[in-house]
């Protein structure tokens, strides 16, 4: 694996504020070289105040895309949501004129799953852009250690879309599969607090996407930091 670059942020809103500018000058590269630009954003908390200065960023909204990394499948409008968490920040914005692709289809079956892959692969790949989460137990998008479905989802020829049903978890889920993140040309990972930073330590120690999924999306990519 090619081993990520790691920024070290002087606080959590100038992490923000950096990511966020560097996401909007991917976004206006993507659009200049190919006239639509493709993110894909996680949900989570940490993310919500970078997303929100994205969000009022001054792009041509209307040719990005923009899917989640992961969706946790709750009633639709549900606080617990990433999309609820989406339209609160990033598409609350300037970005509201973004095209939306959503992870879920209707209900949580597999005509919904199936569904929610012809919508991405119609609209929302391949990706430009990545940026990721990351939870304390090395999780990324969810990509959860010991979750039925991480298997499939780190298979090489993984659908871009798999059901997660991780132990203990409030609901399932469906996350972008490991190999089309990892196909994102630039990916971010956001971190924050010496949990997280230390679950990053040790799963570049532990060299096994299956105890550390976050391994999976982590080759190359630039993980940004702040305490
Ligand atoms: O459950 C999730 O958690 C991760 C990490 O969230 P954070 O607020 O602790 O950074 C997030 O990246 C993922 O999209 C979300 O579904």
């Amino acid at each position: 694996m090619k081993a990520p670059r790691v920024i070290a942020h002087p606080s959590r809103p100038q992490m923000a504020r950096a990511l966020a500018d560097a996401l909007a000058e991917a976004l206006r590269r993507a659009i200049a070289a190919r006239g639509v630009a493709r993110i894909a954003v996680p949900g989570g908390e940490t993310p919500r105040e970078m997303l929100t200065r994205l969000g009022e960023a001054e792009l041509d909204w209307p040719r990005v895309v923009v899917t989640l990394t992961d969706e946790r499948l709750t009633p639709p409008g549900h606080p617990r949501a990433n999309e609820t968490m989406l339209a609160g920040s990033l598409l609350a914005g300037r970005a509201r004129a973004a095209r939306f692709v959503p992870l879920r289809g209707a209900g949580d079956g597999p005509d919904a799953l199936e569904a929610a892959r012809r919508a991405l692969r119609e609209r929302a790949l391949p990706l430009d852009v990545a940026v990721l989460g990351m939870g304390a137990d090395m999780h990324a998008a969810s990509l959860f250690p010991g979750a039925r479905g991480l298997e499939a989802a780190l298979a090489p020829d993984a659908p871009p879309l798999c059901r997660i049903d991780p132990e203990g978890a409030l609901e399932p889920r469906v996350t972008l599969s490991a190999p089309t993140l990892a196909a994102a040309p630039e990916r971010h990972l956001v971190i924050a607090g010496a949990d997280k930073r230390a679950a990053l330590e040790r799963a570049l120690a532990l060299d096994d996407p299956r105890a550390a999924p976050v391994l999976a999306v982590l080759g190359g990519a630039v993980v940004h930091y702040a305490d």
